[in-house]
């Protein structure tokens, strides 16, 4: 069993609180439910009064457009409390996922969630805080101060009636304490089974074509099963403490209103077997025994709603921990082209034992272009990422124009970066281009595309720059992948240009055509190139020779 610390749990209870905290329709909301009860109580008093009436000969209508006014009122405030409800519950969820995407977006590289793990998270888990800002917030309000007010319209008929209700409250809050802590822990792992379903599937699914492929589509869907009967017998476990504890709910309820009935009939017809220090009339007797449901009416209410309680508390803490997990990347922005420093820098990968980099020093001026030549494994992909914030600095200081890129900082937003494997999104060959600029005129796009040298995929293509791309880039060879992600640098204004490997896999002619687009890109800004060409860095400013050693600290 998980046991939260305090502090987790006044952190979730933080989260869950402020999500509707600063908006009074959440207040509305408790009030209409409050509303209810009283709507409760006078729709108790028409009828006790139609019925007292009738026995006495006196004016029923009276009573009975009491009784219809009071269950109409009933019926439309506990719906408009509910449609505020959901309202309130729509807006705090996107404000939820803006938060969770933001921790999400932040996870360090190589972080122990799969995305797939973190979508289930953004999309399923947000979600279950639903139920409780829609149902069980304004629910609970209700359940501390309704059955009060039903008590005291009891007692005022009946104080006897009044103290048998109060004496059956314990074993009904004992009973939903129980199974709350039992649902608790329940469904805890029914999220955790159903973030690692759907972490499997969306992976396996990107992968499919490699599984298909392999004919591994039999042993994956074993695997695709065995997760979701874990989350199937989750979801049975959580069902039937849900069940449980309604019915221990519903036991204790209808004891007590049979011990007021038994107590309220008896009382009216003498009949009791001791003298009780009160004597009822048809009238108060017929009230205490409607009055007595609508006592324990908030508790059910509760009841049914304690589910959303503890799957929202269980979304809260996970998405709390996702949270604590992030690392913001505060933007350091340059303008003109900068100046860089490595000094002593070491760089390690998350999980790796050995350093990628160890104890570098050199400097870029202002406007230079820089070529990082190397053995393979040798870090050059590894600075590039140190920049950009993908690759954390063990030791040493990096410095953009004098100030210290500290842990947190990246200066991507003002870098121009083409990596080995760029990300491509569905749409266009020109979309994709025009990713980080996406107001840029389709001459540039046209212009960028040509200088990466796509002209000739282009040329093949019956809708040039508006072809198609799915988000892997099918349809496309690897080389054709990376000079998109090329021109996107190359499209790009930014004082800061990063290229890793631009010219990798090309022939002699094709990469003497790609370095002239490259060096003329390179003008006004600082740029490094990470190549393994001796050709291209020759045309480089300066070249920097990194030696591959890998040293554990
Ligand atoms: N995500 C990672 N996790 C752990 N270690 C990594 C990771 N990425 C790279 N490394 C290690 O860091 C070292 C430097 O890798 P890097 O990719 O920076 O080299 P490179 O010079 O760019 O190589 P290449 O020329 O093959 O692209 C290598 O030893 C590599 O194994």
């Amino acid at each position: 069993m998980t046991t939260l610390s305090l502090d987790q749990r006044r952190g979730r209870q933080r989260l869950l609180r402020d999500l509707t905290a600063r908006d009074p329709r959440h207040m509305i909301a408790r009030g209409l439910l409050i509303g209810d009860t009283v709507a409760g109580i006078s729709f108790a008093l028409g009828l006790a009064g139609g019925v007292a009436a009738i026995a006495t000969g006196g004016r029923v209508w009276t009573w009975l457009l009491l009784a219809l006014a009071a269950g109409i009122a009933r019926g439309s405030l506990a719906t408009l409390s509910q449609r505020i409800g959901s309202d309130l519950a729509a807006d705090a969820k996107i404000a939820l996922r803006t938060r969770v995407t933001a921790a999400a977006i932040n996870q360090s590289v190589g972080g122990a969630r799969t995305s797939g793990e973190l979508a289930c998270t953004i999309v399923d888990e947000v979600e279950a805080v639903d139920g409780h800002i829609a149902r069980f917030a304004p629910i609970r309000t209700a359940a501390t101060l309704s059955p009060l007010i039903v008590l005291a319209a009891v007692a005022l008929a009946s104080p006897v009636s009044a103290l048998i209700l109060i004496g059956t409250l314990a074993p009904l809050i004992a009973a939903l304490i129980l199974a709350g802590g039992a649902a608790a822990e329940r469904s805890r792992q029914q999220f955790g089974a159903l973030a690692r379903l759907s972490g499997l599937f969306s992976d396996r699914l990107r992968a499919l074509p490699l599984l298909l492929a392999y004919r591994a589509t039999d042993r994956e869907r074993v695997r695709l099963g065995q997760a979701a009967d874990e989350v199937a017998v989750r979801t049975m476990g959580v069902l039937r403490v849900a069940f449980l504890s309604a019915g221990a709910l519903e036991f204790f309820a209808a004891l007590s209103v049979a011990l007021v009935a038994v107590y309220a009939g008896f009382n009216v017809l003498g009949l009791l077997p001791f003298t009780p220090p009160e004597q009822l009339d048809l009238f108060r007797a017929f009230l205490v025994l409607a009055l007595a449901p609508e006592f324990y009416l908030p508790f059910r209410r509760l009841a049914s709603a304690y589910h959303d309680k503890q799957a929202a508390e269980t979304a809260a803490d996970r998405l709390l921990a996702l949270e604590a997990d992030a690392e913001p990347v505060r933007p350091l922005e340059v303008h003109s082209a900068p100046a860089l420093a490595f000094d002593q820098v070491s760089l390690r990968h998350g999980s790796a034992d050995a350093d990628a980099v160890s104890a570098l020093s050199f400097h870029v001026e202002p406007g230079e272009t820089v070529a990082l030549l190397g053995a393979s494994g040798s870090g050059k992909s590894s600075l590039l990422g140190a920049l950009v914030g993908t690759v954390p600095v063990r030791e040493g200081t990096i410095r953009i124009d004098g100030r210290a890129l500290e842990s947190g900082l990246a200066v991507a937003g003002s870098a121009a970066w083409a990596g080995q494997a760029p990300l491509l999104v569905p749409g266009t060959i020109a979309d994709n281009i025009a990713l980080a600029c996406p107001c840029s005129p389709r001459e540039a796009v046209a212009d960028a595309a040509e200088a990466a040298g796509l002209a000739e995929l282009l040329r093949c293509r019956a809708q040039g720059l508006d072809s198609l791309l799915d988000g892997r880039g099918s349809g496309l060879s690897g080389g054709e992948r990376r000079r998109i992600g090329l021109a996107r640098a190359l499209l790009s204004e930014a004082p800061l240009l990063l290229l890793d490997e631009p010219t990798a896999h090309l022939d002699a002619e094709a990469e003497a055509g790609l370095t002239t687009a490259i060096l003329h890109a390179c003008r006004g800004r600082t740029a490094i190139i990470a190549t393994h060409s001796e050709t291209l860095a020759a045309q480089a400013d300066r070249i920097i020779r990194l030696e591959r050693r890998y040293e554990a600290a």
